[in-house]
């Protein structure tokens, strides 16, 4: 399965050219986005989801094109933002996890297997009546993954998922998203420790890719342009 290739691509917002010119090939089963705000690390993530269109340059995720392919795209490739709030859309647990299902063609009965599976695997079996709103963050965030991985995705685009979670939900979010070999990850992050943890690291500065690399390398190219 091949991974991530971007030639000369730009992306165009208004009239800012908030990418330029990224060429990319990337084969790595997890990889790191780092680089300060608003360098345009957000705007990659969204357009490997297929969220937002190349203006310029050619795109392939899992060898598909977001534009010509988006519904195979859709299907194979789970994005997860980092306000938990802004991805639950129905009022239980259960009901939420089931709603990644909706477009499956497979029996009700396999649906359900899959969403007690996946529910039990996040450990939000118990909560699986309540209602998904009054859920903590940590929680919240939980149940997006679970009605991500409910999907079974062969890649997750994932834009600072614990960046608002403690320490304990933080760790059991990142430790779900790198351990799970089933899937490829996209990890955009602040957190450079968990930067690390990552088999690759891209470097986005000021609308571009300047480094791809071991992400120890990457993360000190990276810390040596910052003005302390
Ligand atoms: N819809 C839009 N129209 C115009 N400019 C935009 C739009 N979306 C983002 N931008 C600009 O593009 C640039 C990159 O934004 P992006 O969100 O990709 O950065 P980022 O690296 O993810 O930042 P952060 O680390 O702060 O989340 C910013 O200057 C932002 O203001």
């Amino acid at each position: 399965m091949s991974g991530i290739a971007l030639q000369g691509v730009s992306v165009r917002l208004g009239d800012t050219d908030v990418l330029r010119d990224v060429t990319l090939s990337l084969d790595a089963r997890t990889i790191a986005v780092v680089g300060e705000n608003g360098s345009g690390k957000s705007t990659l993530a969204r357009l490997l989801s297929g969220l937002v269109v190349a203006s310029d340059g050619t795109v392939r995720v899992l060898g598909l094109d977001p534009v010509r392919q988006a519904a195979e795209l859709r299907r194979r490739v789970a994005v997860i933002f980092s306000n938990p709030d802004a991805q639950i859309v129905m009022p239980t647990v259960a009901e939420d996890v089931a709603f990644s299902l909706r477009t499956e063609k497979s029996p009700r009965s396999e649906k359900n297997e899959r969403v007690i599976a996946a529910l039990d695997r996040f450990g939000l079996a118990d909560l699986a009546a309540r209602s998904s709103h009054d859920l903590s963050g940590g929680q919240k965030q939980l149940l997006a993954l679970c009605g991500a991985f409910v999907r079974r995705p062969d890649l997750v685009v994932a834009d600072e998922p614990t960046a608002y979670l403690d320490a304990r939900n933080a760790r059991r979010v990142a430790d779900h998203l790198l351990a799970d070999t089933s899937h490829r990850l996209v990890l955009v992050t602040h957190d450079l420790e968990l930067a690390q943890r990552c088999e690759t690291a891209v470097l986005v500065q000021d609308g571009t890719v300047t480094e791809v690399g071991a992400p120890e390398q990457v993360i000190a190219t990276y810390e040596a342009g910052i003005p302390w």
